[in-house]
């Protein structure tokens, strides 16, 4: 399967102090299905910025797609950042517009004609059981509710990779499966799909699943071999 991301020896400093990230090298395999672990603090956010290309490495190289993200000309990065969908932490929906217009955001950014963008947004709603929802601001949803107009707004442009940070942070347990099945019904159709969380009993649910251990800012296995998650059929053994 061909590396849709790899790490070289990546570094990151915030001003100046300490290093978040130090020698962080790994690659991902397009179509896999990716779980950042760790504690608070250990710079699981930080490792999926430079992923979606919110935050330059201070060293090492951050591959994308075959191409070395740090030499990109500025005027092919908006190009390259659709192919990435993102689930941020705090959903950041625009809160003065409806869920309808919060999903279909990216296409209108995109310059779909307005004619072309009822249907597929239609069609997200329903795959996130919001039907009746279009219509409704943010801060009248619920967290779980808003969570899931953010993962639809984050796939209706069909990215190859979707990034998604502790996506069940704010959300109950069946809510928080839920989600994790829409996570995994994307991967299914062939979607490369990192999630951060603390969650061990959802990590579990994707036997397939590989993991990515963080800790103060180091991959617990520097060789960057991506394990199965312990609980599953594949995880006693290496990679
Ligand atoms: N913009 C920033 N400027 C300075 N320091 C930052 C910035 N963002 C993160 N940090 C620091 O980098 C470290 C890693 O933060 P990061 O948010 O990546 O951790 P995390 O593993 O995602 O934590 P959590 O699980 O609590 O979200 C922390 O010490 C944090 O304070």
């Amino acid at each position: 399967m061909a590396n849709i991301v790899q790490f070289e020896n990546v570094g990151l400093r915030y001003g100046t102090g300490a290093e978040t990230l130090s020698d962080v090298s790994f690659t991902l395999s397009a179509g896999s299905f990716y779980f950042v672990t760790g504690a608070s603090g250990a710079g699981k956010t930080s490792l999926l910025k430079l992923l979606y290309l919110a935050q330059r490495p201070t060293r090492g190289i951050v591959r994308l797609f075959g191409e070395d993200a740090g030499a990109l000309p500025r005027n092919r990065l908006p190009g390259f950042r659709r192919r990435i969908g993102v689930v941020f932490q705090d959903f950041r929906l625009v809160p003065h517009l409806s869920a309808f217009d919060n999903i279909a955001l990216p296409l209108r950014v995109a310059g779909m004609p307005e004619s072309e963008i009822e249907g597929p947004v239609r069609e997200m709603l329903a795959w996130v059981n919001l039907k009746d929802r279009g219509n409704a601001k943010p801060p009248t949803l619920s967290g779980g509710e808003q969570q899931r107009i953010a993962i639809a707004r984050a796939v209706i442009n069909r990215p190859e990779v979707l990034v998604a940070d502790e996506p069940t942070g704010n959300v109950d347990p069946d809510m928080a499966e839920r989600l994790l099945h829409l996570f995994d019904s994307l991967n299914r159709l062939g979607t490369t799909v990192v999630v951060a969380t603390h969650d061990f009993q959802l990590i579990n649910r994707i036997p397939d699943a590989r993991m990515m251990r963080i800790e103060r800012g180091r991959l617990s296995d520097p060789t960057g071999a991506l394990r199965h998650p312990p609980g599953s059929p594949q995880g006693q053994a290496p990679a």
